[in-house]
């Protein structure tokens, strides 16, 4: 009885809020009666790794063999060695991944599987991909709610119990129709209109809500639209941008299924993976907010055509649009404002449209030139 009483009181302080102090003296209170967000039995902190600044993260990536995780993990293995970053999934790895580096099974949508994988491996970090995008999650509601929603409620339980850095992608998706579209900024009306916008945005407030309450160390980005070579995108709304340069090359001829005039945030993989590995490693108290919006570049389905012209005067493009596509696009931020990221933990992109269509170019080129030597 005492003890809810004491949690009814620390419950009652942490919404009325503690005039004249942060949230760090209520998260040390939470803490001090070891009050988890999920009943656990007595082991589990047994199990628990507290990360030390200068030891490497024991790093897990759901939802790893998509478009991002593969190239994410490399980045971190060759900053952390190969054996503290886990790939896992629900799909089978092809060889080329199963062979670079420790890979698991993990449904996040099985808690206490994952669990055993955090603790069994002594997990200190973890970096949550898995979702179903925006085009994929209107075609699937039930599963995309299941797997944004259910599966981010297992992830964040088990990271809040574990003592865990969570990093989950957030998306310029996590806007909509009533948002300031030109430019958007961090903090303004978000009323998505997809089940992935409206699962980004619980995974954002759940986040920061269990920072504040749990004191979990909760970072996210809001992503443009990621433009990559060696992945394929899977099943979104700027998956034009990737797929223009796939087509351009096999067969000169691109039917966009976006208006010309279609303006949307982008950016190159590399610059997306590095400012994930730059907010894990930035020191807490240069992050004023747990949130950030981060930006390269907006361009529309004409003006990447032209950039690509430059180089490819015979490429023929042609429009088929799709209108569930077409109106989600029309919902999202046309340009974002990333300006909190780059003050508070120096954020700075290196890919512009010409560095990125020349890079992309540059990927398939070689790639073409070694299918015909082989
Ligand atoms: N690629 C992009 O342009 C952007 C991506 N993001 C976010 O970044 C993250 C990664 O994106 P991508 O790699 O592009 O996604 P993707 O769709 O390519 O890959 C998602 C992965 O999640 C896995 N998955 C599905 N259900 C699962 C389950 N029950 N348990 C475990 N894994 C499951 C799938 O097998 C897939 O490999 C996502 O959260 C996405 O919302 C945000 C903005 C832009
Ligand atoms: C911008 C995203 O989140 C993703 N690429 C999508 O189009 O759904």
């Amino acid at each position: 009885m005492p003890v809810i009483r004491t949690l009814s009181k620390v419950a009652k302080q942490a919404l009325m809020g503690t005039p004249g102090c942060g949230c760090q003296p209520l998260t040390v209170a939470v803490r001090s009666i070891s009050f988890s967000p999920r009943q656990v039995t007595s082991d589990a902190s047994f199990h628990s790794v507290s990360f030390s600044e200068t030891d490497h993260p024991k790093v897990l990536i759901t939802g790893g063999l998509g478009q991002l995780g593969v190239g994410l993990a490399k980045l971190l293995r060759m900053r952390y060695g190969k054996n503290n970053v886990i790939l896992s999934d629900i799909r089978k790895p092809p060889n080329s991944v199963f062979h670079s580096g420790p890979f698991i099974y993990s449904d996040i949508l099985d808690y206490k599987n994952l669990r055993e994988i955090v603790v069994n491996n002594r997990i200190t970090w973890l970096v949550h991909y898995s979702a179903l995008l925006s085009a994929v999650g209107e075609a699937n509601v039930a599963l995309a709610r299941s797997v944004n929603i259910t599966g981010l409620h297992n992830i964040l339980d088990i990271a809040a119990e574990h003592g865990l850095r969570l990093f989950v992608p957030s998306t310029i998706g996590a806007f909509g129709p009533t948002s300031p579209r030109n430019p958007t900024p961090d903090l303004c009306v978000q009323r998505p209109r997809t089940i992935y916008g409206v699962s980004k945005v619980h995974a954002e407030l759940m986040g920061e809500y269990y920072h504040h309450r749990y004191g979990l160390d909760f970072r996210c980005l809001r992503y443009p639209g990621i433009i990559s070579a060696d992945s394929t995108p899977g099943g979104g709304t700027t998956d034009y941008a990737v797929q223009i340069f796939h087509d351009a090359i096999k067969t000169g001829k691109f039917e966009c299924n976006l208006k010309p005039d279609t303006r949307l945030p982008m950016m190159y993989i590399d610059d997306c993976l590095r400012a994930t590995l730059e907010v894990m490693e930035a020191p807490a108290d240069t992050l004023s907010m747990r949130t950030y919006n981060i930006n390269a570049m907006s361009f529309t389905p004409e003006e990447l055509t032209r950039e690509l012209q430059k180089q490819m005067p015979e490429l023929e493009v042609s429009y088929e649009i799709d209108p569930v596509r077409q109106a989600i696009a029309d919902s999202w931020p046309m340009n974002f404002d990333d300006s909190n990221a780059r003050k508070d933990w120096g954020w700075k992109h290196d890919y512009d449209l010409p560095e990125l269509v020349q890079t992309m170019l540059n990927y398939f080129r070689e790639e073409t030139r070694m299918a015909r030597v082989n």
